[in-house]
């Protein structure tokens, strides 16, 4: 017998007047299944109604919009108890959706919705950062200042057309390598740091495989930190195409501890995060997410 399912669709705003999701959501609505849909306004919105989605008892909780929203929906979910939460779901709207795209959940809304429902629950683990926030992707970070601008002329003009990496990783309009120690079980470094990917995901800054050995549910952060002074294209090259290179520190780790002497910033799936001391933690099996049955994520 057809099986109805109940899911409650965040879409963020940027998103809401595309046609396809309309179309979709109809079709899925004249099927028998209960879709109620929310859209977001700002920064926030997301957190009220996941909170609803638990009231309402839905099975699924949809997050409609790019990596900022899906970080939004995961972080408002991991705030309520683990018997509670929703099974959580993507529907690809952002601009470069990297945690989707590297999931494989299509594209398409009216497929991407099809497996928002009906699609298979794998438990995938958190990262909470300092206790308090979750990413499900990666945090990327550095030392430099947070772009002011849309445009990052300045990084541009030192870097060219790596600035653009750059900039769609670390959202930074400068950066430059500086001392920090990261510490973990049986792991321990200390030097200069010119970038640094934490990954739960594989990829980020639209494609990059900056960890391309993470999977969503091994318990483990995977580290890359790239050690130069020097932004050699080589070397950047290396960190996007997922290479080993000597000036690239790789680990495996279900913690981790960053301190350093000034700020470092951190970009956890679009949210900024600057501090001179990060504890990153991994929480097994924190979340349901539906995916599909070739998702390269899975262990
Ligand atoms: N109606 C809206 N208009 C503009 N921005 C919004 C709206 N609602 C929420 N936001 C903000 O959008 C951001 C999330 O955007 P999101 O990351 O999903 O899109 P994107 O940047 O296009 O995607 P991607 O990171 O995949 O490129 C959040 O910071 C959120 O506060």
């Amino acid at each position: 017998m057809h099986q109805q399912h109940s899911a409650l669709i965040i879409l963020n705003g940027k998103g809401a007047g595309n046609e396809e999701v309309r179309e979709a959501i109809d079709g899925l609505r004249t099927a028998g299944h209960t879709l109620h849909v929310r859209v977001t306004w700002e920064h926030g919105d997301a957190k009220r109604y996941v909170a609803e989605a638990v009231e309402l008892g839905v099975e699924t909780v949809v997050a409609g919009g790019g990596d900022g929203t899906i970080n939004e929906v995961s972080d408002a979910l991991s705030q309520h108890s683990e018997s509670s939460r929703p099974v959580l779901a993507v529907l690809p709207l952002g601009t470069a959706n990297d945690f989707a795209t590297a999931c494989l959940i299509p594209e398409n809304p009216q497929s991407a919705l099809q497996l928002a429902l009906q699609g298979r629950a794998v438990p995938i683990d958190f990262a909470r950062v300092n206790g308090k926030r979750v990413f499900i992707n990666m945090a990327t970070g550095g030392f430099g200042t947070k772009i002011t601008t849309e445009t990052p002329e300045k990084l541009k003009s030192v870097l060219g057309g790596a600035s653009y990496f750059l900039h769609g990783i670390l959202r930074m309009d400068t950066l430059k390598a500086d001392f920090c120690q990261i510490s973990g079980p049986n792991f321990n470094w200390e030097g200069k740091a010119l970038i640094v990917a934490i990954g739960n995901g594989r990829q980020a800054g639209g494609g990059q495989p900056l960890c391309p050995e993470a999977r969503i549910n091994d318990g483990k952060l995977e580290l890359r930190v790239l050690t130069s002074d020097e932004l050699l294209p080589a070397l950047l090259e290396s960190l996007f195409k997922g290479e080993s290179n000597k000036n690239v520190i790789e680990a495996s780790l279900p913690w981790l501890e960053i301190s350093a002497p000034h700020d470092m910033t951190l970009n956890l799936d679009g949210e900024p995060l600057s501090a001179k001391q990060f504890r990153i933690e991994i929480e097994p099996d924190a979340i349901n997410l539906r995916l599909p049955p070739n998702c390269p994520l899975i262990g």
